[in-house]
């Protein structure tokens, strides 16, 4: 139980914004039309009231989402309804653009927002992957994401364990690629660095930890608890199920302080936002495509493509055109998943349908 909101990372300015006789709470995970919320005297579920319901109808962005700060108020049979969603600070919004709902609920109509008050975004990135070291452009759009959202970027190097020498180059590389962004060498196995990582937590501020699968965000995040709060890869494949399914907090308080933030989307955000950020983070790539002879040249081997020219020339990194190549994979793998998702969706929304109407028929005399 959380007597002092302040641990929750409650903001002061935040209690004008608090209609009168509401309760304040953080949505520490969200289920279709209602909310887990902690408030000072506990975990309620709440469902959204009447407000809420409407201006999300009518635009995406004002449904309420993990770290989320939200008013309750208490109904006469004791449950309690979320009645409004306070202004966010910094908001990661899916398929949006995220400037437009800061600090408020507007939005562009069609974005959802994976997870609101994020102050500290961590950029994961192993120094070395089975045999590969770190992925320079994957770091650039993710702090580009980071940037997006209103909350401060640190880049972390993982697994520096694993790094013989040669480290100090790398960050050097790594800090070139996001200018004005603190780097910070982490092992979770050795501990090195952790403390640093937790000093960017102090004062009850909230995070999230981006970064490929393996990159090693959930064993960070319990090195940083002191303890296991979240389940990773080694344990799953221990137990040979998988990730687990057991619903669990996403709001996670660590015993030292602070907060993280960990979901689903959370986890997938780099991928998302892959059609709008591809674009965004390689302007350059973009902008020599203009001259490209062909219009939807791929950049591999058509003539006349001045993306190929610019590489040989010099002008354009190859390791950018590489980068390049390998998110227009991603963003097509992430795009056919969702395509197959949103089908078996309305099978399975057909099947009820017609499983209804042979009911409804059934029973009529
Ligand atoms: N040597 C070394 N291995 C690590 C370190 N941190 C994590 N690992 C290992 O890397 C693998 C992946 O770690 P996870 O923490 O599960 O990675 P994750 O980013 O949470 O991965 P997903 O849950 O798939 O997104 C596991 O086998 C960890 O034991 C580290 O500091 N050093
Ligand atoms: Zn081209």
């Amino acid at each position: 139980m959380f007597s002092d909101l302040s641990l929750l990372g409650w903001r002061d300015d935040l209690y004008p914004q608090l209609p009168a006789g509401a309760v304040p709470g953080r949505v520490a995970r969200v289920d279709r039309g209602a909310a887990e919320v902690i408030t000072a005297f506990g975990t309620h579920q709440a469902m959204y009231g009447s407000r809420v319901r409407r201006a999300s109808a009518a635009d995406p962005v004002a449904l309420p989402c993990v770290g989320d700060w939200v008013a309750l108020s208490r109904l006469p049979e004791g449950r309690y309804e979320l009645t409004e969603v306070l202004p966010r600070a910094t908001a990661f919004v899916r398929g949006g653009v995220s400037r437009h709902s800061r600090g408020g609920l507007s939005g562009d109509g069609q974005g959802q927002v994976l997870a609101a008050n994020v102050d500290v975004v961590f950029v994961a990135e192993p120094s070395m992957h089975s045999t590969d070291f770190a992925d320079l452009g994957r770091i650039e759009r993710l702090v580009a994401l980071a940037w997006e959202s209103g909350g401060l970027p640190v880049v972390l190097i993982t697994k520096t364990d694993l790094f013989e020498d040669g480290l100090d180059d790398l960050l050097a590389d790594v800090a070139a690629t996001a200018p004005g962004v603190d780097v910070h060498p982490v092992s979770s196995l050795t501990g090195d660095g952790v403390d640093l990582v937790r000093a960017h937590l102090a004062g009850s501020r909230t995070a999230v930890v981006l970064g490929a699968s393996g990159a090693g965000k959930s064993t960070l995040v319990n090195a940083l608890a002191g303890g296991e709060v979240m389940e990773t890869q080694q344990v799953r494949a221990a137990d040979g199920r998988g990730r687990h399914t057991t619903v669990h907090r996403e709001l996670i308080p660590l015993p030292g302080g602070g907060l993280v933030i960990d979901t689903p989307g959370i986890r997938r955000v780099g991928l998302y936002d892959m059609s709008d950020g591809v674009d965004l983070v390689f302007s350059d790539i973009d902008e020599l495509a203009g001259s490209c002879r062909f219009s939807d040249c791929a950049h591999v081997e058509e003539p006349g493509c001045a993306v190929l020219a610019a590489v040989e020339s010099g002008e354009l990194p190859e390791r950018r055109l590489e980068s390049w190549y390998k998110l227009q994979r991603e963003a097509a793998w992430m795009a056919r998943r969702t395509d197959a998702r949103l089908r078996s969706e309305e099978t399975r929304k057909w099947k009820v349908i017609h499983k209804e109407m042979r009911r409804s028929g059934r029973s009529r005399p």
